[in-house]
């Protein structure tokens, strides 16, 4: 059994979605401390722990280490049960920077698991949350799912970034609405060297948006990729990451022993793994 709690104002209404769990829900504790209501729900159905609807509140219980490690261990645990990371090092993948790989992480194979999506999308809404954002924004293409469901459930709306400006139509770069004088939080499924990211943030930023967080799923931690954030002073904070995804793999025996150290022998030089085992890395995707 698990524990949801849902706190708001006393004149805040619950959102059409959360209501849906409450009535879901097997027994509701109330209480008051005056300034919130405050429900506490019994949660029968796995794998949602928490959602918090209150900023106060959710800043200082989320902010805690050790609700963080949890949630990103959790997380690192869907990714490769539903297998999302893929190991191959006889023919190594390539990434978009034109990095070689070892491990690849799918994300976007989580759309397909309405549960653990359910779970990732109220992580992010948790957090995005905190920023109170005006908009939310998703990185077209595999951000931009979770960018809906977590506008959807904070009811902000929502905008995808391309890549590239389309060629036609109305050759827009960011769909949906104008940004411009308005803040914004930028979901990303991945980040390896940060450079799909950060041009989405300075799309943003060129269209006027102040730009609160980039926020995604995964991150292989790359010193590169954190040096553009900090360069760039944009915050950035991940789910989960690649030293979680290694330590839950290795405690629960999901990746075999030889292969855990070739990918941390990758993570800590990628630029030269490739090439030192026979695989160029190759120009960066267009
Ligand atoms: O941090 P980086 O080195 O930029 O790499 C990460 C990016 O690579 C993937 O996108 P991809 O280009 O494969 O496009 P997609 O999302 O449309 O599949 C991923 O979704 C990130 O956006
Ligand atoms: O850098 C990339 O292109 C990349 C790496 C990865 O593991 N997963 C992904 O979708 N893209």
């Amino acid at each position: 059994m698990k524990e949801l709690y849902i706190l708001r104002d006393t004149l805040g209404q619950l959102q059409d979605v959360v209501l849906t769990d409450v009535l879901k829900a097997e027994r509701i504790v109330k209480s008051s401390n005056g300034r919130l209501t405050f429900e506490k729900i019994l949660w029968l159905n796995d794998g949602l722990d928490c959602i918090f609807y209150e900023r106060e509140l959710a800043q200082s219980q989320l902010g805690r280490p050790q609700d963080r490690t949890r949630q990103a261990r959790e997380i690192a645990q869907i990714l490769l049960e539903k297998e999302a990371v893929t190991i191959n090092a006889d023919e190594p993948y390539i990434y978009v920077s034109g990095l070689r790989s070892p491990i690849y992480c799918d994300n976007r194979r989580l759309i397909f698991f309405p549960n653990e999506r359910r779970i990732i999308s109220h992580a992010f809404a948790e957090r995005v949350r905190s920023f109170s954002p005006d908009v939310i924004a998703g990185t077209a293409s595999s951000a931009i799912p979770w960018a809906t469901w977590v506008a959807a459930l904070l009811n902000r709306p929502m905008v995808y970034i391309r890549k590239a400006s389309k060629e036609y139509g109305q050759r827009r770069l960011i769909e949906g609405g104008d940004i411009r004088g308005i803040s914004v939080v930028v979901l990303e499924d991945l980040v390896s060297t940060g450079g799909s990211s950060l041009n989405a943030v300075n799309a943003c930023r060129e269209a006027g948006a102040n730009v609160l967080s980039m926020m995604a799923i995964f991150t292989y931690e790359f010193q590169e990729a954190a040096q553009k954030f900090r360069d760039a002073r944009c915050h950035t904070e991940a789910l989960t990451n690649f030293s979680t995804l290694v330590q839950v793999a290795a405690e629960k025996q999901m990746i075999r022993s030889e292969k855990i150290t070739m990918i941390q022998e990758w993570n800590t030089n990628p630029q030269q793994w490739g090439p030192r085992h026979g695989f160029p890395n190759v120009s960066p995707m267009s």
